[in-house]
């Protein structure tokens, strides 16, 4: 039998749990607030930043939806950085990726106040994550996501052998950076991996961050691994499907999220979480 992750459902808990502690600091005068700056006119990315601009008005934040042209430039785009970097209201700034290829995405996310970089993508945050450095830091929504989904189903790393293909910095490696500080032993694949079924084989927990719908299926899975399909993807009939293939993983995994309604509502309600917690901080001074 394989165990279905319910990530609208954790999700669900976690958007509750941000609502009550938006609550408390609204009545201590402090309405936790975040800019989501979008460049172009990407659709994808358009569905993502509603969705979210409408969870965080629903949990009672103050939400900005900052939308610039396609023709931004670089200086243009580190000016408005630098306006809400010093805004008292905004707690949280999150530059959509992808962005127009006349701007420099190092660069951008270098000029984000580290106590406001609400995706964690700050060299300073990724710093502390892989360091493991003691106190709090924003780190990246989707992996943190996943965290709390495996900890929602007693999903212990600790002593497991994981697997993540894809190494980007918004999931692959900080995906490895938890797992890893959570005791895993950890593996990261990605294009240039030799063998890469085999590699799959071996994992207790399998995080699948790719973009190449159905790349991983049940042949290429340890029976009763947990599988944690991150992927985002078109099939050829333009239907949202998943980088592993649930039908065929169906009674050989021993959980698996699925997509939709799996790793998604992870992220945003994660987001919003971090939003709090940098409102939070921000006020002790932290
Ligand atoms: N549900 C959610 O909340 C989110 C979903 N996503 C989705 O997750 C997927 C990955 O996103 P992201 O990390 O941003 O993507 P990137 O394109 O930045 O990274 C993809 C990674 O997958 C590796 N890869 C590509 N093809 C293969 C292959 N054939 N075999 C093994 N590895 C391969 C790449 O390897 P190499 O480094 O060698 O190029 C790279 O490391 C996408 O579908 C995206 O839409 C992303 C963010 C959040
Ligand atoms: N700076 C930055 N931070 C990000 O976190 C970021 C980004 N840029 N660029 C794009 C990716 C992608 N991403 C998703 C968020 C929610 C869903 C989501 O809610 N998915 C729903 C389905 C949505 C649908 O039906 O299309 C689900 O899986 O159930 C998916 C993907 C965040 N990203």
């Amino acid at each position: 039998m394989t165990t279905l992750i319910d990530g609208k459902a954790v999700a669900k808990k976690v958007n509750q749990a941000t609502q009550v502690e938006v609550a408390k600091l609204v009545e201590r005068g402090i309405q936790p607030g975040i800019v989501v700056i979008i460049v172009g006119a990407d659709p994808a990315s358009q569905i993502y930043v509603r969705n979210k601009n409408r969870k965080a008005e629903k949990l009672g934040m103050h939400s900005i939806v900052r939308e610039l042209p396609e023709t931004t430039t670089q200086a243009e785009l580190l000016s408005i950085i630098a306006e809400y970097n010093v805004d008292p209201s905004i707690h949280g700034i999150l530059v959509q990726s992808p962005l127009p290829k006349q701007i420099n995405e190092p660069l951008i996310t270098l000029a984000i106040d580290p106590r406001k970089d609400v995706d964690g993508f700050h060299p300073t945050n990724i710093g502390k994550l892989l360091t493991n450095f003691p106190g709090h830091y924003p780190v990246a929504n989707t992996p943190r996501g996943i965290m709390t989904m495996l900890a929602a189903y007693d999903i212990d790393p600790a002593g497991k052998t994981a697997v993540v293909i894809g190494r980007s910095t918004i999931v692959g490696k900080p995906m490895a950076a938890l797992l890893t500080n959570a005791n895993a032993t950890v593996t990261i694949a990605h294009s240039r991996t030799k063998d890469l079924k085999a590699v799959a084989r071996t994992a207790d927990i399998l995080v699948v961050a790719t973009g190449i719908a159905h790349l991983i299926t049940g042949a290429d899975l340890k029976p009763g691994a947990t599988v944690i399909d991150v992927g985002m993807d078109r099939d050829a009939n333009g239907k949202l499907v998943g980088d592993v293939d649930f039908d065929s993983a169906q009674g050989i995994a021993g959980a698996i999220t699925p997509v939709p309604g799996g790793v998604g509502p992870m992220t945003i309600a994660t987001l919003m979480q971090t939003t709090v917690e940098l409102a939070k901080w921000s006020d002790l001074g932290e």
